[in-house]
C-alpha cells in the first residue's frame, strides 16, 4: 500500500506546517508527500492517484477543510482509503472518521489495513457542491465565513487568540442577524419553517469544533439529517448553542430535526452558506437546492 501524505500548511491557523515536519521526523516508512498550494489543489492531487493500479492510503494533514477536498478527489475510487492526521482547528472530520494519532498508527494500518465505504453529501446550486461532515445555512455559516474573512483573526492569531475572534463575531451576529422563512420538502412531507436561524445538513453528528448537532447521524446509511433552529430568542438561542457540545439541544422545542436521503431547501431570502465550515456562497431567494447523499461514495479507515 503506497501512503501519502496530503498537507495543508495553512490549516490550524498557519500551525500545521510546524506539526508537519516534527511528524516526518517519526515516520518510519516509504511514503509520498505533497504541500497544498491553493484552494481546491488538495482534490486536484488526491485526483491524481485514481489511477495507481494500487491501494493507496492518503493521509489528510489538515483539517475539515482539506479533509473534504481529499474526499471529494477520492470519491468513487476503489483503491484511494482517506485518513487523516488532525492539524485544524476544528477537526470534525477526524471525530467522525477516526485519525492517526501518531506514525506507528500508520504503519499498524498498513499490516493490516480495515476501510469503510461512506457517505458523501452533494447539493447544487449553480455549481456543484460536495460536503463530508455538514452543510448549512443561516447563523452559523454566516459566523463561519465572517470569521474566516477576518483580518482580527489573522491578527490575534499570532499570539494564539484566533478563538476570540470567533466569539466576537458569535455576540456580533447574534445581535443583527434577521431570521427567514425556509421551506423543507423532503420524501414523506413539507414543513415551513418561520423565523429561521440555520438550517443544518449532517451526514455525521459533529460540526463547528466538537458541537454535537446531530446526534443521530450515521456516516454509512444513506441518510443525512436537517436541523433547524427556529422561533427563539437572541438569549434562549446562546443557551441552545451552550448545550450543543453535549447534543442535548435536541430537547428544545425550537430546535426540530429530520432524517430523508433527500431534502429540497428554499429560503425567503439570500443567505450565507457553508460547507464543512468553509465558505460556499449565498442560498439565494426562493431558489430550491436539492441536498441528497451522492452515488460516490468514499472509502474511509475503520
Ligand atoms: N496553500 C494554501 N493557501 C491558502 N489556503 C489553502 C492552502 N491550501 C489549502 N487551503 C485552504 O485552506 C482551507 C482551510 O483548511 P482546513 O479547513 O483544513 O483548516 P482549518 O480551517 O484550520 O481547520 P478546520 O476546518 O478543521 O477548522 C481549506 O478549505 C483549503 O481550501
Amino acid at each position: 500500500m503506497k501512503i501519502v501524505f496530503i498537507i495543508n500548511p495553512t490549516a490550524g491557523n498557519g500551525r500545521a506546517l510546524k506539526q508537519w515536519q516534527r511528524f516526518e521526523k517519526t515516520i518510519q516508512f516509504p511514503f509520498e508527500h505533497m504541500l497544498t498550494e491553493f484552494p481546491g489543489h488538495a482534490t486536484a492531487i488526491a485526483a491524481a492517484y485514481k489511477d495507481e493500479g494500487q491501494q493507496v492510503l492518503l493521509i489528510g494533514f489538515g483539517g475539515d477543510g482539506t479533509l473534504r477536498e481529499i474526499v471529494v478527489g477520492a470519491a468513487g475510487a476503489k483503491e484511494l482509503i482517506v485518513g487523516s492526521v488532525a492539524a485544524g482547528s476544528g477537526n470534525d472530520f477526524a471525530r467522525a472518521y477516526g485519525t492517526f494519532k501518531d506514525a506507528r498508527a500508520i504503519e499498524e494500518f498498513q499490516k493490516i489495513p480495515r476501510f469503510k465505504r461512506q457517505d458523501l453529501g452533494e447539493f447544487a446550486n449553480g455549481q456543484d457542491f460536495q460536503f463530508v461532515s455538514s452543510s448549512g445555512i443561516g447563523f452559523d455559516a454566516e459566523i463561519t465565513i465572517a470569521v474566516n474573512q477576518s483580518s482580527l483573526k489573522k491578527k490575534l492569531n499570532q499570539f494564539g487568540l484566533g478563538k476570540i475572534a470567533y466569539y466576537l463575531y458569535v455576540i456580533k451576529t447574534l445581535v443583527k442577524f434577521e431570521t427567514f422563512t425556509l421551506t423543507v420538502q423532503s420524501a414523506d412531507e413539507t414543513v415551513v419553517y418561520q423565523d429561521v436561524w440555520l438550517a443544518t445538513v449532517s451526514n455525521q453528528p459533529y460540526f463547528g469544533g466538537g458541537m454535537k448537532i446531530s446526534p443521530a447521524s450515521y456516516t454509512d446509511d444513506g441518510l443525512l439529517e436537517l436541523t433547524v433552529v427556529h422561533q427563539i430568542s437572541r438569549l434562549k438561542l446562546l443557551l441552545v448553542f451552550g448545550t450543543v457540545f453535549s447534543g442535548a439541544h435536541t430537547r428544545f422545542k425550537e430546535v426540530s430535526q429530520m432524517s430523508s436521503s433527500e431534502f429540497r431547501l428554499s429560503s425567503d431570502k439570500s443567505v450565507f452558506r457553508h460547507v464543512d465550515g468553509d465558505d460556499a456562497g449565498m442560498s439565494t431567494q426562493n431558489e430550491m437546492v436539492v441536498y441528497a447523499v451522492s452515488p460516490h461514495n468514499w472509502l474511509s479507515i475503520n
